[in-house]
């Protein structure tokens, strides 16, 4: 993984748009994300083969563009479809496991306080998300908005290390996310809900 490949990390799950879930990840491929997560929540989030079949199609349509495709939180599934990678909250599994697990493949972990970043670091994260920067309505339990001071300090102790805001950034604000130290922006609702895919992932960037 390189830190270029956060710069716009679309995220979605089949509850996150209107339209045909797979369409609006085609039209973001081709409009010119850099990552991409499927993040199946809520109460009408699928489940057992639909789950597995709905990853599958959107694996394939991230390897036609040479995409990363990531998986949130189901470790086994990753592990099963040979997904490029896990994203995992502080809930998850310990990261040793995950690590050991998912050797050479991409492991994200969110953190939100200095302690949980140093402990992701240590245990060989390959990127952080830190969030929610702003008001977010994609998530039910997400934390108060942070804003991006911890995002600020988390560069400054990790100079080098990979991280991406998260959390009701949009075209607006997405600048101020990367000037406090983002390598880039992982967004749902934003492109999920744009009418112009392309114009608002280059404005995203
Ligand atoms: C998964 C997640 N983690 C922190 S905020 C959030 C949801 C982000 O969604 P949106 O980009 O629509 O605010
Ligand atoms: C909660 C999350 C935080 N950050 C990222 C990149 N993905 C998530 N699902």
């Amino acid at each position: 993984m390189k830190r270029s490949d956060l710069a716009v990390y679309f995220i979605m799950g089949t509850e996150n748009c209107k339209e045909n879930p797979l369409s609006v990840l085609e039209d973001a491929l081709k409009s010119g994300i850099t990552m991409f997560q499927l993040r199946e929540k809520g109460a009408k989030a699928l489940k057992g083969e639909a789950y597995e079949t709905f990853a599958l199609t959107c694996q394939s349509l991230c390897k036609e563009y040479a995409i990363p495709f990531i998986i949130n939180d189901d470790v086994e599934l990753a592990i099963k479809i040979n997904a490029d990678g896990v994203h995992v909250g502080q809930e998850d599994k310990p990261l040793a496991q995950i690590r050991e697990q998912l050797k050479g493949k991409i492991v994200g972990v969110s953190v939100h306080n200095e302690e949980e970043m140093k402990l992701a670091v240590a245990g060989g994260a390959d990127y952080v998300g830190i969030g929610p920067i702003y008001e977010t309505q994609s998530k039910a339990d997400a934390k108060p908005a942070a804003g991006v001071s911890f995002l600020s300090k988390a560069r400054t102790d990790y100079p080098d290390f990979p991280i991406v805001g998260i959390g009701g950034i949009t075209t607006n604000n997405a600048l101020e996310v990367l000037r406090a130290g983002a390598d880039g922006v992982a967004v749902i609702s934003a492109i999920c809900q744009s009418s112009n895919r392309g114009q608002t992932i280059n404005q995203l960037k």
